[in-house]
């Protein structure tokens, strides 16, 4: 297969938006907010995935009723076919390792495997997959929030006020790489007896409303603390198809509509993913609006003409960019000495007309460039391309 070729098949392209569900610290309810989330949007008319990215703890088939489903089935075009459990599709570690066989995965395999879980499954036909991530800020949360789109992340916590620096911990991974927040859930908050169904405050009530206040992002609501969610989550029955006129129940389908309705508005930006085959005149992405109060460092449109990259930034901004300069200003590798920063690359290497044949986006936060001197390795923020305006550019 040519290179071009392999470029036209990118797996990133036609994915279905994808919202992660991410939580500071392990049991505060994440996995069962994300299969009762994914019910009340199914129930609204959304088709729905989840991809269980909890790879060390999988917990998503067990709750949807599908603990024996077995290795999953490959499609006639080679794709992995999802499991399906109440209209929601899944794929999850649980399918591929029997319970007593616990996945033991170094990094790179993590990622392999999270890659294979979006770009190698059948997800044909599905609107939104949502991504239960394991707890806490590490390698897998920053692996899928680079190598792919997410349109943005729900964080669940508790109550309790000691939740809000380790919440604040989450946002901050997913400001750096440029994944919004759409907004906070609190869980097990307040007790509903099971006899009356009043509700008895047990923690301290409204720590996700003031999290989400102190740290400045959306609040999507609360779901009590309700027997019914367990009993419903260990039954493979969740409580909004068990108890679906419940408190719970009914918190859930609050915090979807609300949840529905900040992704619906909320897209900014170019359209993500984009794979533009610059050369070719192909794939070119999709300009988003101009807001004099945006982001500065968000780009809206950009196009390639007269041998230069412009690019429009959200705040309306146009910026020229010399393809040599960007060239030259890699900071892959191969180009600079990761320890000193030294630049690596021969300026004489770097032919005067270079040009970007390739312009893929790198999660919500940069962009991949292939040049016509064969290299490809460079990734430029969306950040550092804005700051490239203002810099000196070192001398070629
Ligand atoms: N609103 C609720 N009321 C009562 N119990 C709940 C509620 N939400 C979750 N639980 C229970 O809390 C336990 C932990 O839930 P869950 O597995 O969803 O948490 P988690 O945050 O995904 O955990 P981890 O990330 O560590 O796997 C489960 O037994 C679940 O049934």
């Amino acid at each position: 297969m040519s290179q071009t070729q392999q470029q036209d098949a990118d797996p990133r392209s036609g994915l279905p938006a994808m919202i992660a569900v991410s939580s500071g610290k392990g049991g505060v309810g994440k996995s069962t907010v994300t299969v009762n989330l994914a019910l009340a949007l199914r129930e609204s008319g959304l088709r729905v995935g989840i991809v269980d990215a909890d790879l060390y703890g999988p917990s998503i088939p067990g709750m949807l009723g599908l603990s024996d489903s077995g290795p999953p089935a490959m499609s006639p075009a080679k794709k992995v076919i999802p499991a399906e459990g109440h209209g929601i599709k899944v794929i999850s570690m649980a399918m591929l390792t029997s319970d007593d066989k616990p996945a033991v995965l170094r990094g790179p395999m993590v990622t392999k495997y999270l890659q294979m879980f979006i770009t190698q499954v059948d997800w044909e036909g599905i609107d939104l997959l949502l991504l239960d991530l394991p707890p806490g800020t590490g390698d897998i949360q920053l692996t899928l929030a680079q190598a792919f789109p997410l349109n943005g992340a729900v964080v669940v916590t508790t109550p309790q006020d000691v939740s809000l620096r380790i919440v604040r911990r989450g946002l901050r991974m997913m400001e750096q790489v440029s994944v919004p927040i759409i907004g906070v859930v609190e869980n097990m908050s307040g007790f509903t007896c099971p006899c009356c169904g009043t509700v008895t405050d047990i923690f301290r009530q409204g720590g996700g409303a003031r999290i989400a206040q102190a740290l400045d992002v959306p609040f999507l609501g609360s779901v009590p603390l309700d027997p019914e969610v367990v009993e419903s989550g260990d039954t493979g029955r969740p409580a909004i198809l068990s108890a679906p006129q419940g408190k719970a129940a009914q918190a859930y389908r609050d915090v979807a509509s609300a949840l529905a309705g900040r992704v619906e508005g909320g897209r900014r930006g170019l359209q993500t993913p984009f794979d533009w085959q610059v050369a070719k005149g192909t794939g070119q992405p999709a300009p988003g609006a101009v807001d004099p109060d945006g982001n500065p460092e968000l780009p809206v449109a950009m196009r390639y003409d007269d041998a230069t990259l412009r690019i429009t930034w959200e705040d309306g901004a146009e910026m020229a960019v010399n393809p040599r300069d960007m060239r030259l200003a890699c900071q892959c590798a191969a180009c600079r000495d990761e320890m000193s920063g030294a630049r690596l690359l021969d300026p004489a290497t770097v032919p005067l007309d270079v040009a970007p044949t390739r312009i893929w986006n790198v999660g919500n936060y940069g962009i991949g460039v292939a040049f016509s001197d064969g290299h490809s390795s460079g990734i430029y923020t969306f950040k550092a391309l804005r700051e490239m305006e203002a810099s000196d550019l070192e001398d070629v």
